[in-house]
C-alpha cells in the first residue's frame, strides 16, 4: 500500500508522461517531498473553490483514469422494482445522528464497513479512490453534511465515492466453512458397545499375562466387554519389543478411547499397563493416572492394587487427601546418594501432582511409558491448569546434553530420520478415556497427541453446527448411553418437585437411589427437608465435606445403608458404586455431558437402570431438544397423579416447616 501511496503521488500514475518521472527522480526525497505539498495544496484549494463543472471534470485525464479504475456500481434491482423508481427502496445511507441506516457497522465508528476503534486508521471506506487517505473527522463531517443538504454520499463533493478500492466486495453468500476431521477421527476402530452380548472369552486374548488373566477370574470377570477387547491387544501389541516400538517401527501410538459409561474402560487401561510393567527391574514411575477428582482417583487406585497384588510393582495415590509430606513418603525414600523411587504407577489428580513436580525432591517422571487421561474431556477443560505441559516437561527433563551412549534416550516425539532411529527411544504413550471424549480436533490437538488412534462405540460423522463432530452409532446421536438404561422425564411445577422425587423413592423401592441436584444449596436443603419427612435413610454428598467424610459417604452408600444419597456433580462422574437402580435429576443438568455422567451411574456393566429428570414447564422444550441431540433412543413421559401425591401432603408439610426450623438455626449458628 505505502509504495502505491507514494508512486500515486509522485505522479507515476497513470497518464504522467515518462520523462516527466525520469527528471524527477535525481532529486530523490525533496522532490517528492515538494510534489507531496504542491498535491497537498492543490486540493485545498479545490475544495475552497466552488464545485468544479462535472463535464468538464469528466474531460480530465485524472477524471478519466478514476472512472477506469473506480467501476460504478449497478444499483441493486429488489423485487423486479426498477432502480430509481419511486417504489424502489432508498440505497442505504447514513443518518444524520450518526447512525448506520441499514446493517453494517456503527455510523460512529468511521467510514469503513465495519466498527472501529477510536484510534484506529480509516477503514477502507475512507481511502480515496484517488490515493487520499482522508482523516476520519473530515469524512464524518462530508457525512453529516451530505445528510443535512439532503445529498447522498456519492454526490458529496471531496468525499471519495463508495467504489471499492480493495476489491471484491461484491455481496455474495459465503460458503459455510466444514470443519476439518483427520482421517484418524474420520474413521475410528470401532467397538461394540452391548456389554451384554459382544463378551470376548479371556482365552481368546492370549497376549494378557496368565497371572492377570487368573487375576480376573479371581475377581468374577470371564470375559472381556467390547472396549476391553479391542483396547488390550492394542495396547500389547508392542509387548515384542519390550513396549519401545510400535506399529511399523514408529513410537507407539497414543490412543483415544471413547466408550458409554459403565462399559469397563478401567479395566481396559489397568490390564496392559500392569502387565507392560510386570518385568521392571528397578522402580520408577512408568505409569501415571490423571483423574479429575480424588474419589475417582482413589476408585481406580484400589484397581490397580487388586491387579498388581501379587506382583512387586507399586502403586501411590497423590490427591491430597494426605499431608504432602505423608505422600512424599509413599513416593520417595532418601539414600545414601540421592533418592530412591518407591512407586511405579501413580494415581494422581493434577493440582497435587504438580505439587510433588514442584516440591518433592527425588521425584522423576523421565522414566514415564504410559500417561493415561481418564474422563479426559473433564481434565482437557481443565487444562488452563497446565498441568499437561508440566508432566510432559517433567519426562522429558534431562540434566545437560544428551549422551549419546545412554541406553533409551527420551526425546519428544519428532520426525522419523535415519538419525532418530539410531538409538533406541524411551516412548511416552498417552491414553485418553471418556464416555464423552471430545471430537473436536482443535481440542484434542491441545494435548499433543503422536500419530493417535481412535477407539470409539460408533463412527463418526462430520459437518455439525457446533463444529463438534457427532456419533453416528445405531443410536443416531451424540452419544452412546448403555443398553439397559431407560429416560425417563416427569413434568413437575416447581413446589412439588420434593414430593415427586419422595413418591418416586417410595414407590420404586430400591436399595439405593442417587439424586442430583445442580447447588450444594439445593442438596442440602433437599436432604433436610427428606430427613425431616422421615423413613427414607438419607445422605448428602457435596463438597462441604472434607475428604474422609465423603470416603465414608460413599462407602455406606455403596453397602446399603445409606437408600438415597443427594449429590452435587462431586458424583456425576466415574464413581462406580454397584447396585444404584435409580438415578432421579432433580434439577434438570443443563449440558449433554452432565447427563450423560449422571444416567451413567446407572445400568453399569450391562445392567438395568432408569433415569427420571424433573422438569419444569419452561425446562421441558430445551430439554427434550438436546436429548434427541444426544440421541436418547426412547424417552418417557412419566406425570406423577396428585392423587399419588396427595397421601405424601400432610406429612411433607410438617417436614415444610421443620425445613424452615432448621434453616433458621443453621443461619443463626453460622453468624454467631
Ligand atoms: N469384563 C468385565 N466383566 C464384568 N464386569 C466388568 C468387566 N469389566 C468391568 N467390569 C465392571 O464394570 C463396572 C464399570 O466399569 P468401569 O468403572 O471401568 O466403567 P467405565 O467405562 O470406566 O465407566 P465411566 O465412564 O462411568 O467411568 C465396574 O464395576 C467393573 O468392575
Amino acid at each position: 500500500m505505502a509504495l502505491f501511496h507514494v508512486a500515486r503521488y509522485s505522479g507515476l500514475g497513470a497518464g504522467q508522461p515518462e520523462a516527466e518521472a525520469e527528471a524527477g527522480r535525481p532529486r530523490g526525497a525533496r522532490a517528492l517531498l515538494e510534489r507531496l505539498q504542491c498535491r497537498a495544496r492543490e486540493r485545498q484549494r479545490q475544495r475552497q473553490e466552488p464545485e468544479p463543472d462535472p463535464e468538464a471534470a469528466a474531460g480530465t485525464p485524472q477524471a478519466a483514469a478514476r472512472r477506469r479504475r473506480r467501476p460504478r456500481r449497478r444499483p441493486r434491482r429488489i423485487h423486479g422494482l426498477e432502480p430509481g423508481s419511486p417504489d424502489a427502496p432508498r440505497p442505504k445511507r447514513r443518518r444524520a445522528d450518526g447512525e448506520e441506516a441499514g446493517a453494517g457497522g456503527p455510523a460512529g465508528a468511521g467510514c469503513g464497513p465495519g466498527p472501529r476503534r477510536e484510534d484506529a486508521p480509516p477503514g477502507p471506506g475512507c481511502l480515496a479512490g484517488d490515493g487520499e487517505t482522508a482523516p476520519r473527522a473530515r469524512c464524518e463531517r462530508h457525512e453529516a453534511q451530505a445528510a443535512l443538504d439532503g445529498r447522498s454520499l456519492k454526490e458529496t463533493p471531496g468525499l471519495p465515492g463508495p467504489g471499492p478500492v480493495l476489491g471484491g466486495f461484491a455481496r455474495s453468500k459465503t460458503p459455510k466453512v466444514q470443519p476439518f476431521l483427520p482421517l484418524w477421527l474420520a474413521e475410528p476402530s470401532c467397538v461394540k458397545k452391548n456389554v451384554t452380548e459382544d463378551l470376548t472369552p479371556l482365552e481368546a486374548i492370549p497376549e494378557v499375562h496368565p497371572d492377570l488373566q487368573k487375576q480376573l477370574r479371581a475377581h468374577g470377570i470371564s470375559s472381556y466387554f467390547p472396549v476391553q477387547a479391542a483396547v488390550i491387544p492394542a495396547l500389547l501389541e508392542n509387548a515384542a519389543s519390550g513396549f519401545l516400538v510400535g506399529r511399523g517401527g514408529y513410537q507407539p501410538s497414543d490412543l483415544c478411547v471413547s466408550a458409554p459409561t459403565g462399559s469397563g474402560k478401567t479395566l481396559a487401561f489397568v490390564i496392559p499397563v500392569v502387565q507392560a510393567l510386570l518385568h521392571r527391574v528397578v522402580c520408577h514411575v512408568r505409569a501415571l493416572v490423571v483423574l479429575p477428582t480424588k474419589e475417582l482417583a482413589q476408585q481406580v487406585s484400589k484397581v490397580f492394587n487388586i491387579y498388581t497384588d501379587t506382583t512387586p510393582l507399586r502403586v501411590a495415590l497423590v490427591t491430597g487427601q494426605k499431608s504432602l509430606a505423608k505422600e512424599q513418603e509413599s513416593l520417595v525414600q532418601k539414600i545414601a546418594d540421592g533418592y530412591r523411587c518407591l512407586a511405579d504407577i501413580v494415581v494422581a489428580t493434577p493440582g497435587r501432582l504438580v505439587d510433588h513436580i514442584d516440591q518433592t525432591p527425588g521425584f522423576s517422571l523421565q522414566q514415564l511409558r504410559f500417561l493415561v487421561i481418564d474422563e479426559a474431556d473433564r481434565m482437557i477443560d481443565s487444562m488452563h491448569q497446565s498441568w499437561l505441559p508440566r508432566v510432559v516437561a517433567a519426562a522429558f527433563h534431562s540434566k545437560g546434553p544428551a549422551d549419546p551412549c545412554a541406553l533409551l534416550q527420551r526425546r519428544q516425539p519428532q520426525a522419523v530420520t535415519a538419525q532418530s532411529t539410531c538409538y533406541p527411544q524411551m516412548p511416552l504413550q498417552k491414553l485418553l478415556f471418556s464416555a464423552t471424549l471430545t471430537q473436536n480436533p482443535e481440542k484434542l490437538q491441545r494435548l499433543g497427541l503422536y500419530r493417535p488412534r481412535l477407539f470409539s462405540t460408533g463412527v463418526v460423522q462430520r459437518g455439525t453446527e457446533d463444529g463438534e463432530m457427532t456419533m453416528d452409532g445405531d443410536s443416531k446421536g451424540k452419544y452412546a448411553f448403555p443398553m439397559g438404561l431407560q429416560h425417563h422425564y416427569v413434568p413437575c411445577r416447581l413446589s412439588s418437585k420434593p414430593l415427586a422425587v419422595l413418591h418416586l423413592v417410595l414407590r420404586t423401592d430400591v436399595s439405593r437411589t442417587l439424586c442430583f441436584t445442580n447447588s450444594r444449596e439445593n442438596a442440602h436443603r433437599l436432604f433436610l427437608l427428606v430427613q425431616a419427612f422421615g423413613g427414607i435413610s438419607v445422605a448428602e454428598f457435596s463438597s462441604c465435606y472434607g475428604p474422609s467424610q465423603r470416603k465414608k459417604i460413599l462407602k455406606q452408600f455403596e453397602q446399603g445403608k445409606i437408600q438415597l444419597l443427594i449429590s452435587t456433580d462431586a458424583t456425576a462422574r466415574g464413581i462406580d458404586v454397584q447396585g444404584v437402580e435409580l438415578v432421579v435429576n432433580y434439577d434438570a443438568p443443563q449440558y449433554l455431558r452432565t447427563y450423560v455422567h449422571r444416567v451413567g451411574r446407572t445400568a453399569r456393566a450391562g445392567k438395568t437402570g432408569q433415569a427420571f429428570t424433573l422438569l419444569l414447564k419452561v425446562q421441558e422444550k430445551k430439554f427434550l431438544r438436546m436429548l434427541a441431540k444426544a440421541g436418547v433412543p426412547e424417552l418417557t413421559r412419566n406425570e406423577v397423579p396428585n392423587e399419588l401425591l396427595q397421601p405424601l401432603v400432610p406429612r411433607y408439610q410438617e417436614a415444610l416447616s421443620q425445613l424452615e426450623r432448621t434453616v433458621k438455626e443453621e443461619q443463626t449458628s453460622k453468624l454467631v
